[in-house]
């Protein structure tokens, strides 16, 4: 966390509704257009006359100076309203990825965000946000207001100006929520208050930061950022999660009910410190549903304390498949649950422990002894996750491990043990000693589900390693068809280089029959009639050695190329096209 440089700090405001604009229409409260124009007319939000000195265009708005000693520190922000506006009961998933890939859209022209939502489900809107948002390194501060901002009193402009100057002036590279003079970790809060301007808490997490004649940031608490990696939008949350909370009596057959697919994951809020009925047939109904794969994550429905084996009746719940939540808040819970069982192509064991591991400060582990028997999955994904357990001082040995472990992750196909690697900010689109990505390694491993995961991540497709090495000639070399297919879908291709030395490899396969790997060049792009070093073609070398099955291969494909294996792979190597379910109706103007 650092005080941001420069004079001027630019940030982009997206207004998505709730109560801080609303207008009241027919004797109660609506969503209300044109929040950029009222703020415009308030001169602590809009200072006029540096606009038009600096001649700022239209869409953007400038604070007065924060400091009258600093009066260049500028912060200015340009305020996207989102369309239509919603109250935010009606937010859902689909809305919050569109705020994700907004954010995406505009990281590099803006140095932070702040998020105007409904307060109703602010906590969620957070606590999905900092799921979605991987590698953020810069502040994205969610807020709103009990009350509008064009009452005469009201929490809403304090919440707003006070959004604007922490994201403007402090490098905070977490989704924050600023409430009444506080910023939380978004994940971590909840609304506690119908009415009172301070609606929310954070039970079992400080705030970040307090504001109050000075700012006072609590500098333990922020997250560090953890090497270069880009920001990666995770738009594929799953849809089918649900809450769940007990109450004494709770009907065995109820909760058999709830719990039918297509639900693939449920928070269940349960009494004190994790404890439940202990019921055999409610006992039976979760283990029926945990062993046919449904995820159940067991929270506490107390505001503040974790969920402990202290007691019979809790130990019962984990007995019977329950994975414990710890501190979590029951939305945190929910959007990491989404999060996790959005994620492609890992194992129920796997999604397991990522559930039980802090991924964005959303939960307080259990000390590091508690943990170790716990760990499961692949011998790789169980020494990146000791790595977990490194002191703080050791940062720089991991930060150094991490490139090659996750090259032989990659070449390993373990998918599970990237995973963990990039939950712990690695980037993994940097180069191990040879000057590999894990994308070569996935290459020349034949691993399709690395591939189609790194690509996802937006790794260079055409990187080359220290010997010039693609991850497509790598899996060409290796005849991996369906990397090979993958890889020219994203884009990659042989080099003019390699196009023109392919002829004398094509006449050394042809010489020793090796269909697969003409047919693994072929793939890749190159022409079957390139001629070798002495000016013969593969066919020349086919038909002299009077191999049929060669010749019939080559004058098959012969004339094709490549291209025609991009088919069923096309549209899957970018995050962006990624399907999205719901309404696309709503969009940023
Ligand atoms: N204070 C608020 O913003 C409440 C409003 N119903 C909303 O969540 O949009």
């Amino acid at each position: 966390m650092a005080r941001a440089a420069g004079p001027e700090r630019r940030l982009l405001a997206i207004y998505t509704g709730g109560t801080i604009g609303m207008r009241s229409e027919r004797g109660v409260l609506v969503p209300g257009k044109g929040l950029a124009a009222v703020l415009r007319t308030l001169p602590m939000f809009h200072d006029e006359g540096h606009a038009q000195a600096c001649g700022l265009p239209e869409d953007t708005l400038v604070l007065p100076p924060a400091s009258p000693t600093c009066p260049d520190q500028r912060v200015m922000y340009t305020v996207l309203e989102c369309q239509p506006l919603f109250d935010s009961s009606d937010m859902t998933i689909t809305e919050w990825v569109q705020i994700a890939q907004t954010i995406e859209r505009h990281y590099g022209q803006y140095h932070g965000f702040v998020v105007i939502h409904g307060t109703d489900t602010m906590a969620f809107a957070a606590s999905v946000l900092s799921f979605m948002l991987e590698n953020l390194q810069k502040t994205v501060i969610l807020t709103g207001a009990q009350v509008p901002i064009h009452a005469l009193w009201n929490d809403g402009r304090e919440n707003l100006l006070g959004a604007l100057l922490l994201a403007g002036q402090y490098v905070i590279p977490e989704v924050c929520l600023f409430f009444q003079n506080q910023l939380f970790r978004g994940n971590r809060v909840t609304k506690v208050d119908t009415r009172r301007f301070a609606a929310f808490c954070s039970p079992n997490l400080p705030p970040l930061a307090t504001v109050g004649a000075d700012v006072t940031i609590n500098r333990e608490l922020v997250r560090k950022v953890r090497g270069q990696g880009r920001l990666v939008v995770h738009s594929s949350m799953e849809r089918d999660v649900g809450l769940l909370r007990l109450y004494p009596g709770i009907p065995a057959t109820l909760v058999r009910v709830f719990l039918q697919p297509p639900l693939k994951g449920v928070v269940m809020e349960t009494f004190g410190s994790g404890n439940g009925p202990t019921k055999p047939d409610l006992l039976q109904e979760l283990r029926a549903a945990a062993e046919r794969g449904l995820v159940i994550v067991n929270c506490t429905h107390c505001l503040q304390g974790a969920v402990t084996s202290d007691y019979g009746a809790g130990t019962a719940l984990a007995g019977a498949g329950t994975i414990s939540g710890s501190d979590m808040t029951s939305e945190a819970a929910l959007a990491k649950l989404s999060y996790v069982l959005g994620l492609p192509g890992l194992s129920l064991d796997g999604r397991k422990e990522l559930l039980a591991r802090d991924l964005r400060g959303e939960m307080t582990l259990p000390a590091v002894d508690e943990l170790r028997p716990s760990l499961r999955g692949s011998t790789l994904g169980r020494g990146v996750a000791q790595l977990l357990s490194l002191s703080q001082e050791a940062e720089d040995v991991r930060d150094a491990l991490a490139p090659s472990l996750a090259c032989a992750a990659a070449h390993a196909g373990d998918l599970e043990a990237l995973q963990a690697l990039a939950e712990l900010g690695s980037d993994l689109s940097l180069e191990d000693f040879g000057g590999q990505t894990p994308l070569h390694s996935a290459a020349r491993g034949g691993q399709a589900g690395v591939v189609t995961m790194l690509l996802q991540r937006g790794l260079d497709v055409n990187a080359r390693d220290k010997d010039g090495l693609s991850p497509l000639l790598l899996a060409v070399r290796g005849r991996h068809q369906g990397v090979i297919g993958l890889l020219r879908a994203a884009g990659a291709c042989l080099s003019p280089q390699e196009l023109e030395d392919s002829g004398t490899e094509l006449c050394r396969l042809a010489s020793r029959a090796d269909c697969e790997g003409l047919r693994a060049w072929w793939q890749a792009g190159a022409d079957l009639r390139q001629p070798g070093y002495d000016g013969r073609s593969a066919l020349h070398v086919a038909e002299a050695a009077g191999n049929l099955e060669v010749v019939a291969l080559l004058q098959s494909l012969q004339g094709g190329v490549g291209d025609q294996a991009l088919g069923p792979y096309l549209g899957l190597h970018s995050s962006r096209d990624l399907p999205l379910s719901g309404s696309a109706a709503w969009c940023l103007t």
